[in-house]
């Protein structure tokens, strides 16, 4: 557990908070996206206004009777939180719990025809199929006569802004000045001494986002397989669709099959990946806790286990962030260290800054942060970070 004391639990109710925002301004726009992208029938519109109506004026409500996740989520919290405002409970919690609903109006989870249907596809294919992508992707020619290290780099920081959709496979951290760096944190070196050219381990990336942040995750893990800087690689994703863009398996066959359409190196590391998942040395992973409501100190066994044996655990993204370090108001000199010395395993998180939490700052940094941009540097995806803790549960007892 944290050395440092709990910090508040972030809620949505306050107004004006980013959180508040979330609730009662992005999420009756997705529901409005959603139902724009789709033919639906009468009775998705009737479930679509409801929740619409119901996120903004009305409580949480139970799952239906007959919905194979209800025990679940009931030892998710759900017991707890029904019948409550969506803007008192943890704002976690809540806007989990809004993306498991839509998928309920929109048919996603069954039974009927529409069972399956990703409701965010459309956008997550828009993205893929982007030109910007090929643009992106033809970047990588030029660094194949680059050293290994400036490769591992650039693919270390494309996998990083690819969580702002912004690939850009950059050689150097960016503009690091001050007072308001671009990189907040930055333990690269700490993360390649985990992951040296010799290796055999196996590395678990936690995706977070599809299209232009997964395809450079499958970049990196390409060139950690290729360099022997691991062995093995598992990519956990999540089993149904959720916040709006996070990748699942079928997010990963689009990618995997796009990298094979394309010309120059990125067709090479696709090759790469293909033969890796024939041969068992990349695995996907979809289990249910990645779509839970909750931090990751309540991690089920199996995962626990799983994390435990892995030479390093990498978490992508912001709200794998919040799940890692807890959705609270640390204060932001809290240690990553501290707040993740529950982890099982080495653990590393690559994220651009897009929500309030953080930790793991200078004091020095985050005066420059705040006296450049008061606090919006929290939350305007400007900025990111690397961080790192290396030591594993034996070696902290
Ligand atoms: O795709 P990412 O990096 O996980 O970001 C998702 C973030 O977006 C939000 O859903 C809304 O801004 C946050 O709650 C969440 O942390």
């Amino acid at each position: 557990m944290p050395a440092t004391p709990a910090a508040p639990v972030i809620l949505g109710n306050a107004p004006g908070s980013f959180p508040h925002s979330v609730l009662a301004e992005r999420h009756p726009a997705i529901i409005r996206q959603v139902r724009d992208a789709f033919p639906y029938g009468p009775a998705q519109h009737r479930a679509l206004d409801e929740l619409l109506k119901s996120c903004a004026e009305g409580v949480i409500e139970p799952l239906p009777e007959d919905a194979g996740d209800r025990d679940r989520w009931r030892g998710w919290g759900l017991d707890v939180y029904a019948g409550r405002s969506w803007f008192d409970v943890p704002w976690l919690w809540s806007e989990s719990y809004f993306y498991r609903r839509l998928l309920d109006a929109t048919g996603c989870t069954g039974p009927g025809a529409w069972q399956g249907i990703d409701p965010f596809r459309p956008f997550k294919r828009a993205e893929l199929d982007a030109p910007e992508t090929d643009g992106e992707l033809a970047a990588l020619d030029a660094l194949q006569d680059r050293a290994e290290r400036e490769r591992a780099d650039a693919l270390l920081h494309g996998s990083l802004w690819g969580n702002r959709a912004d690939l850009g496979f950059r050689l150097s951290a960016g503009e690091a000045a001050e007072p308001a760096p671009v990189l907040v944190a930055d333990d690269s070196e700490a993360l390649w001494s985990l992951l040296p050219p010799s290796g055999t381990g196996t590395l678990c990336l936690v995706a977070d986002n599809a299209g232009r942040e997964l395809v450079p995750d499958l970049l990196l893990i390409a060139h950690l397989l290729t360099e022997g800087r691991i062995g093995r690689a598992v990519l956990h994703v999540k089993p149904y669709p959720y916040y709006v863009s996070d990748a699942t398996t079928a997010d990963v066959v689009d990618a995997l099959r796009r990298l094979a359409t394309v010309p120059g190196a990125a067709a090479g590391y696709g090759r790469v990946l293909w033969s890796a998942m024939a041969d068992g040395r990349l695995t996907v992973r979809a289990h249910p806790f990645s779509c839970a409501p909750l931090p990751y100190t309540d991690l089920p066994d199996d995962l626990r286990a799983e994390f435990a044996s892995a030479t390093l655990t990498l978490f992508k993204g912001d709200l794998n962030y919040r799940r890692l370090v807890g959705d609270r108001l640390w204060p932001p000199t809290t240690l990553f260290q501290d707040v993740t010395a529950y982890f099982p395993g080495p653990v590393a998180a690559l994220r651009t800054l897009k929500s309030d939490v953080i930790t793991g700052l200078s004091a020095a940094t985050v005066s420059g942060l705040v006296a450049a941009e008061d606090q919006r540097w929290r939350t305007g995806g400007t900025h990111a970070l690397i961080q790192v803790n290396p030591s594993d549960d034996a070696q902290r007892k």
